[in-house]
């Protein structure tokens, strides 16, 4: 396992030391804005934005912002270990790729370029059903490395046990079903583009790839692309699914099952009672309901209610280590990234990627061993001060 306390010492004392700055930017702010630059007006507005208005994607970072670390001192910090265990598995640091689906619009290397990163690390990948490459091939590239299989839930149940079953075969073990999205949230910097890349076949890789999807087709893809797409769309996603529905994944996937988009504790605790393994705290980057709950405030009352039973991870809004220790002492075990590494993929490819991953590891290290912790088990609330008002 990577050693992950010489992230400080590979990143920072290598440039003071011979006085290279590191390749990108380390400062999350200045690599969105250098990302932007690189990124077509569209693959840019699609990322970046969020549903409505915005008020919940700055609800999100205001959450944060919020809640201040009070740090201890004198407790010997020394040798510090980020490890953590999620579902028996052994992981190197308590942080993983959000799915991100359409990575292609990024950058070409696309979904395979971020698995490499991450599986360089030991970092799991959750790769999206909507990604640009097929999950057999982002598997190969991810080699030996922890993979996990983000669900959106077609209508289809032919088409949904195909994937399970290719997933499983592909060596994905964890199941992470996506709640939030049965319908895409209003997203006006889309719209007014009239942007959205799967209608262009981006990020339909999946479907195209599976025989189940396939027998649905009149004719041909090649010869009909148009109703290939329109029946994508029409089966893609279900919204009448109701708390019931869940016997069927889990009878047909055998790993953990975590509910992703879960934001209100008896949700949780219906989560836990159909069997599942963990919820994702998560407004999906505050793009699907605008002036929802902030991931992070909704986070404490999930966390009491079924963290001790089930898996509690978190996503929306984290930029910085600091985060992550923020959002591990209000309850989660773990936490996902998702528009961070997709900077780092639009900047430089596998090596952006690894770069984002790495300057996150290295401040949540600094953070930790600052506030007077050694690793991510055992961080509670009282490392907060009481959050402040607004
Ligand atoms: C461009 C983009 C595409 C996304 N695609 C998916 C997806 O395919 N499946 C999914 O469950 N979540 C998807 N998400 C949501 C992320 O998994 C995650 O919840 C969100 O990005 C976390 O917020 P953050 O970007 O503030 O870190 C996407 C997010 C972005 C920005
Ligand atoms: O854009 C998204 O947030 C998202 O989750 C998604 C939905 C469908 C296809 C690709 C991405």
């Amino acid at each position: 396992m990577p050693p992950f306390s010489s992230f400080q010492d590979e990143i920072y004392l290598h440039g003071l030391l011979t006085g290279e700055a590191p390749p990108f930017g380390t400062d999350p702010a200045g690599l969105e804005d250098a990302a932007r630059e690189r990124m077509s007006p569209e693959a840019y507005g699609y990322v970046a934005g969020g549903a409505g208005t915005g008020a919940t994607m700055r609800a999100n970072r205001a959450a944060f912002g919020r809640r201040a670390l009070v740090p201890r001192m004198l407790r010997d910090v020394g040798v510090r270990d980020l490890s953590c265990t999620l579902f028996g598995t052994r992981l190197p640091a308590p942080l993983l790729l959000a799915p991100v689906g359409v990575m292609s619009i990024v950058h070409p290397d696309a979904e395979p370029a971020a698995a490499r990163a991450a599986a360089g690390l030991g970092l799991p990948t959750v790769l999206s059903t909507a990604s640009s490459t097929t999950l057999e091939e982002v598997a190969e590239a991810s080699g030996d490395g922890p993979r996990w299989f983000q669900l959106y839930w077609p209508k289809d149940r032919d088409v949904t046990v195909s994937l399970l079953q290719r997933a499983r075969a592909a060596g994905y073990t964890a199941l992470v079903v996506t709640l939030d999205t049965w319908l895409l949230g209003w997203r006006p910097r889309d719209l007014d583009r009239a942007h959205l890349p799967f209608l262009r076949r981006i990020g339909i890789a999946n479907y195209l790839s599976d025989p189940a999807f396939l027998a649905g087709l009149a004719k041909p893809v090649e010869e009909d692309p148009l109703a290939a797409v329109a029946h994508w769309a029409g089966m893609f996603a279900d919204p009448t699914k109701t708390w019931e529905d869940l016997a069927f994944l889990r009878e047909h996937w055998d790993g953990p099952i975590v509910l992703k988009g879960v934001l209100h504790p008896d949700d949780a605790r219906r989560a836990r009672d159909a069997g599942m393994d963990g919820v994702v705290v998560s407004n999906h980057g505050g793009r699907q309901v605008d002036g929802a709950v902030a991931a992070l405030d909704a986070l404490p009352a999930v966390a009491g209610a079924v963290g001790e039973e089930i898996t509690v991870l978190f996503d929306s809004g984290v930029r910085t280590g600091s985060d992550i220790l923020k959002a591990l002492a209000l309850g989660a075990r773990a936490v996902l990234v998702g528009r961070p590494y997709v900077h780092g993929l639009a900047l430089g490819g596998e090596a952006g990627v690894r770069h984002v991953l790495r300057c996150l590891l290295a401040e949540f290290d600094l953070s930790l061993a600052l506030t007077g912790h050694t690793g991510p088990t055992g961080l509670d609330p009282g490392l907060l001060a009481p959050p402040l008002p607004g």
